[in-house]
């Protein structure tokens, strides 16, 4: 019977396998020196620019780095990334921190499942999803009308970003639970929505929870009970909706056109009710933070930019002029598609994808002076596919790759066009792709268009560079500070 390390020996020698280079630290055995940085990158908001110069600075696309005695890789390499959420995806788990991570606030559902039981929550979710659910855009406008009246018209400085989480929210519960906010929605006022916001920014960020504020790194190990108050908020929220849905049944009228609702779905599939919360709670949260996060980055750059901005306007002018742009339209809006991609590209809401290894595996590259050699990883290691790097590499971006240029997505017969492939990764790829890809490309165009077609003027009133603000997903830690004036 082999052992596990003559079995180990004999995997890298078949495979041909060497060491990627190492992240220094002072630490050898522990690396608890880089337990303390990356707490003081955490808190200053810097860790992305971190784990970019741990790779430009060593010259490599594949690093490893010793966390706590075990190794973990982080790599900007496209044959390891498609290896590791496509080709080979089978030997990889979301991993073992993130299933108890968002469990902990989301329960049992998409994000926190794999096998049989993920496969489930994908079928009974991807019918949302489908071009005629997406296409209907004017479910938005209800909204955006309610969004931008919230905004002054007379340019006084604003922060878009929590208007900008309702707007999202709002959109979320008509889409996936048929919830039309407003009168006809007995089940969650203005306030339970805004507290759910609340309960849910608290639960994401553990950094900033608040035992680790008082008590530093020591803190992750004192109880919190912020936390338990804000999960349970979350909790109650999504029951009041399922109690209310199950008490109008039939009696609610029909809407006009028949749309896959997923809350009337799943209520038709199972009356197990922790699971139908939890489902909820899930896609929830994925329908409307990472959108909003979108949304703010977007309109933190934007105002920065009066030549984008000035493009931006007159495709809305020659496409759609003040009329509410359909579906088609925003699909035919290539500057507009060019901006939320320029904005995706430097500014992921996702920088990185990480995923633990279920048995020892290689990694395709990465190994050896030249990087060309496959990199053994044991068993339990995590890799990061670090798309926040990926996304800034010159040879593939230019050497510009560091300036916001939504042009660079644009084909112009002058120059060759950009065709990143898995060097864009904005929504995942492989199995696991973000399956609401579509819906939120769409809200965000629509969104941007309703607003630049409403004010005339639109500002920056903030100074400070982009920085991180890093949870569950990424997103300006400024929020988005602007002044907007409805007539010039
Ligand atoms: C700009 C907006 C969005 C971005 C950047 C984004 C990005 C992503 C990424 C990177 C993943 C993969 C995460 C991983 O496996 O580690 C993902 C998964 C997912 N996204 Fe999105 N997403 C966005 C909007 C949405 C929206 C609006 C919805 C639903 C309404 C949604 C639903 C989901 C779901 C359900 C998954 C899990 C898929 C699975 O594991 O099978 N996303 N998204």
């Amino acid at each position: 019977e082999a052992t596990t390390g003559s079995r180990r020996r004999a995997l890298q020698r078949d495979k041909g396998c060497l060491p990627p280079k190492r992240f220094r630290t002072t630490d050898p055995i522990f690396g608890l020196d880089l337990f303390f940085r990356f707490f003081r990158h955490v808190k200053e908001h810097t860790l992305l620019s971190w784990f970019e110069r741990a790779l430009s600075d060593n010259n490599t696309n594949t690093i490893s780095v010793n966390v706590s005695g075990s190794p973990m890789f982080i790599t900007i390499d496209t044959e390891n990334v498609k290896s590791v959420l496509t080709s080979n995806f089978e030997s990889w788990s979301i991993g073992s921190e993130r299933i108890s991570f968002m469990s902990s606030f989301l329960g049992t559902g998409i994000f926190t499942t794999e096998g049989p039981a993920w496969r489930h929550s994908r079928d009974l979710l991807r019918p949302c999803f489908e071009r005629s659910q997406v296409s209907d855009v004017l479910v938005m406008e209800k909204y955006v009308k309610h969004f931008i009246s919230k905004i002054p018209g007379d340019g006084t400085t604003i922060d878009l970003e929590p208007l900008i989480h309702r707007l999202t929210m709002d959109v979320a519960l008509e889409f996936l639970f048929g919830r039309s906010t407003g009168e006809s929605d007995n089940a969650t006022t203005d306030k339970d929505r805004e507290k759910f916001i609340t309960a849910f920014n608290y639960c994401q960020d553990p950094h900033n929870a608040k035992p680790v504020e008082k008590w530093g790194i020591l803190g992750f190990w004192l109880p919190d009970p912020t936390f338990k108050k804000s999960v349970k908020c979350l909790q109650e929220f999504v029951d009041k909706i399922i109690e209310d849905e199950i008490a109008l049944g039939d009696s609610k009228p029909k809407p006009s056109k028949e749309r896959y609702v997923f809350l009337h779905e799943i209520l038709s599939q199972t009356s197990d009710r922790q699971r139908i919360r939890s489902e909820l709670l899930n896609i929830l949260i994925a329908g409307q933070e990472t959108t909003a996060s979108l949304l703010n980055n977007i309109f933190f750059e934007l105002p920065r930019q009066p030549r984008i901005l000035e493009n931006l306007r007159e495709e809305i002018r020659n496409h759609v002029g003040n009329e509410p742009p359909s579906w088609q339209q925003l699909k035919d809006m290539k500057y507009l598609r060019a901006v939320i991609n320029e904005s995706q590209r430097l500014y992921p809401i996702v920088p990185g994808i990480s995923r633990e290894a279920l048995h020892d595996t290689v990694l395709p590259r990465g190994g050896g002076l030249d990087q060309s050699s496959p990199v053994f990883v044991p068993k339990g290691a995590f890799v990061q596919c670090f798309c926040y790097s990926m996304h800034r590499i010159p040879s593939i971006y230019g050497e510009d790759a560091e300036i916001f240029n939504p042009d660079r997505w644009l084909d112009n017969k002058s120059s060759t066009p950009l065709r990143p492939g898995w060097a864009y990764l904005p929504f995942n790829g492989g199995p696991r792709i973000c399956i609401g890809q579509q819906f939120a490309l769409t809200e965000a165009g629509y969104v941007i268009v309703r607003l630049l077609q409403h004010f005339e003027v639109f500002e920056s009133r903030d100074n400070e560079p982009w920085r991180e603000k890093l949870a569950l997903t990424c997103t300006s830690f400024g929020g988005s500070k602007v002044g907007l004036k409805v007539h010039k």
